[in-house]
């Protein structure tokens, strides 16, 4: 392990070390010092293109700042391109979410910010310190929950693991015992504060999990799948949390999740990867009317087998289910389709009984926007 990686490793905490594929760090290095700089004011989060000028932002209101990041694993023909030359701005105080494929390049890109995978090219600056340089400082109030879970101590009870990791970031944990209070009543723990988190249910240890990221008062976190096994009652406590430590305490949070109606309703924006690039950054209302989709169902008993297998020739996305008498079907197309099939049912004289649009969610704008990722992928 480098000097870098064990810095960045180390002062994320021994949770986030837990997960590290390049090496392991010390978990007694993982208390730092928390630094809080109230002068940071809340906006919008903005990507930038490769080219533009790091210069241009105010670091004050930028929690993550990445620059050209590129990482690749493995030599020759077997060389994977994991990250390919992102740069992203992410303001103080926003949710972010950061969906993509299996394979699209989104652990890597939060391990390289991380600092647990040493990125080929680019530069990472957290709260306008640069990594390379700074990492202690960098991450001294940043936290993470990888891959659904964390590190919780299962013998300690629920306020201790609190108490425990509000102590190795740095933090006297009596200094921090109102927040404490705060995390176990907004999260429903409060009669579970005095148990042992072995003894918890499977969706409780998980909140007891993003309570521990929250005891130290982390202004950055990163979430992967936070609200991975919760049930519906949870996930939406857990989201409201989220939401109102993002309004009234400026907490910046970059949230990994398969989730879309998680990330549709908790994300001020969404960056979508694919084959290692973002390949969109806005809001989720942004992102839902930018997309030129049209999913139409159609009702008509003028519709018969053979318009339906012309069609078919026309339109990838159709689905027919025969009615009694003819055919209801649905096309999922962009504009000009939309106007070729009005046209193809004019032309065979079908008289249109029902026409229904059905709005596209998160989920349809990501399947379209990733179509073509190869997944784990060979180098391109
Ligand atoms: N340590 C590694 N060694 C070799 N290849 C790797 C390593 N880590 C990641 N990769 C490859 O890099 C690419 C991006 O992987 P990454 O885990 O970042 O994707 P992801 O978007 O997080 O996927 P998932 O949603 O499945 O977690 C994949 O092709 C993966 O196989």
């Amino acid at each position: 392990m480098t000097a870098r990686e064990n810095a960045g490793a180390a002062s994320v905490t021994d949770a986030v070390t837990a997960f590290s594929e390049e090496g392991t760090a010390d978990s007694s290095d993982a208390a730092v010092g928390f630094d809080r700089d109230r002068s940071m004011e809340r906006t919008a989060a903005v990507t930038r293109p490769a080219s533009s000028e790091t210069a241009a932002t105010d670091d004050r209101d930028i929690a993550i700042s990445v620059t050209g990041l590129s990482k690749r694993f493995g030599e020759g023909d077997a060389a994977v391109t994991a990250v390919d030359d992102v740069s992203v701005d992410i303001e103080t105080g926003s949710i972010v979410g950061l969906l993509g494929p299996n394979g699209a390049g989104k652990t890597t890109l939060i391990k390289s910010i991380l600092g647990m995978v040493v990125p080929d090219a680019g530069t990472v600056r957290i709260r306008g310190i640069d990594l390379e340089e700074r990492p202690r400082a960098a991450y001294s109030a940043v936290d993470a929950m990888l891959e659904g879970a964390r590190n919780d101590y299962w013998r300690l009870t629920v306020r201790e693991n609190l108490r425990y990791f509000a102590t190795i970031s740095g933090v006297d944990p009596n200094s921090v015992r109102d927040r404490h209070d705060r995390l176990l009543a907004q999260l429903d723990l409060e009669a579970k504060a005095d148990v042992p988190v072995r003894d918890l249910s499977r969706g409780m240890k998980q909140k007891v999990s993003l309570a521990s990221v929250l005891a130290g008062g982390a202004e950055v976190v990163f979430l992967d799948e936070p609200t991975l096994g919760l049930d519906v009652e949870s996930s939406r406590t857990l989201q409201r949390e989220l939401r109102r430590l993002a309004a009234e305490e400026d907490l910046t949070v970059v949230l990994s999740s398969h989730d879309m109606d998680v990330v549709e309703t908790v994300c001020d924006r969404v960056l979508i990867m694919s084959d290692g690039a973002i390949v969109a950054d806005d809001t989720v209302d942004a992102l839902l009317s930018d997309t030129d989709r049209h999913c139409v169902r159609i009702t008509s008993a003028d519709i018969d087998a053979a318009l339906v297998s012309r069609l078919r020739r026309r339109f990838d996305a159709i689905e027919a289910d025969r009615r009694d008498p003819g055919h209801r079907i649905e096309v999922v197309t962009d504009s000009d389709g939309l106007y070729d099939l009005l046209a193809m049912l004019r032309d065979a004289d079908v008289t249109l009984e029902r026409v229904r649009t059905v709005e596209p969610d998160l989920e349809d704008v990501f399947v379209d926007l990733t179509a073509g990722d190869q997944g784990d992928r060979g180098d391109r």
